[in-house]
């Protein structure tokens, strides 16, 4: 089974441009559960953007599914607020400051050392961990000997491939996941997959545990409704 984690980045930053509180953040969580979501994914970044590091603290309190926390770990706030909050997952993700959006996974041989201690630290914490990554071997294999639970495939690559040569866009990510399976580490993936590339990705890329999704989902939305757009994308995965 596929779970799908929506991930909420874009109510916040449609609530935040009119500085109220329409849409209502909480609501829509709940609203996604409610419609099929298995889990909710934040991505709080220092700036504030979107989500904001209150509503993380207001998220634990009414989710009940899965909340998965992601961001970069050397940020000010970003350890203390998840050890605080205990979500059911972290992911790390290697982003700069002010980046618009996440573009590529750990050098998980580089920060190794970095990586050891802060998996460490979660999992102390009883938070399982995942670790965004690119579908390259080295990687995978380094991030394994960090003792996280999970890595999440960044998959950009692949959603922008997808639509002229699929079988090549998927390709690495068929065999990442296949190696961490091997290693004993879960798959997550995300990123800008869509109803489009969904079905097939989940085809091929085996064993896939979470797929956390926003932008393309939150886009569809606007035409289907939440309800619907959130059935559309649980069928993919079926
Ligand atoms: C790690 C990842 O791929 C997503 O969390 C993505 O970065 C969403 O962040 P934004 O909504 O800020 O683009
Ligand atoms: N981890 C990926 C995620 O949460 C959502 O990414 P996107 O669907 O907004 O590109």
């Amino acid at each position: 089974m596929t779970r799908l984690s929506v991930n909420i980045n874009k109510i916040a930053t449609l609530r935040n441009s009119r500085g109220g509180n329409n849409p209502d953040l909480i609501q829509v969580a709940l609203d996604c559960e409610r419609f099929g979501a298995e889990g909710i994914t934040v991505h709080p970044r220092p700036d504030e953007r979107h989500i904001r590091y209150q509503d993380v603290y207001d998220l634990k309190k009414v989710i009940a599914t899965e909340f998965n926390i992601e961001g970069n770990p050397l940020e000010d706030k970003f350890c203390e607020l998840v050890l605080a909050v205990k979500p059911a997952q972290v992911t790390l993700v290697p982003d700069a400051l002010g980046q618009i959006t996440s573009n590529h996974g750990w050098d998980t041989i580089i920060n190794k050392d970095l990586l050891i201690k802060l998996i460490d630290q979660f999992k102390s914490a009883g938070i399982r961990t995942s670790i965004f990554v690119d579908p390259v071997l080295e990687m995978i294999e380094a991030a394994a000997e960090t003792g996280t639970d999970r890595i999440e495939l960044y998959t950009e690559p692949f959603a922008t491939e997808f639509p002229t040569n699929p079988t090549t866009a998927v390709a690495p990510y068929r065999k990442a996941a296949f190696r961490a399976n091997q290693l004993g580490l879960e798959v997550n993936a995300g990123h800008d997959l869509s109803l489009e590339n969904l079905a097939f990705f989940k085809a091929n890329v085996n064993p896939l545990h979470e797929v956390s999704i926003g932008h393309a989902l939150i886009c569809d939305a606007l035409y289907y409704g939440l309800e619907n757009t959130i059935q559309l994308y649980k069928r993919q995965l079926s």
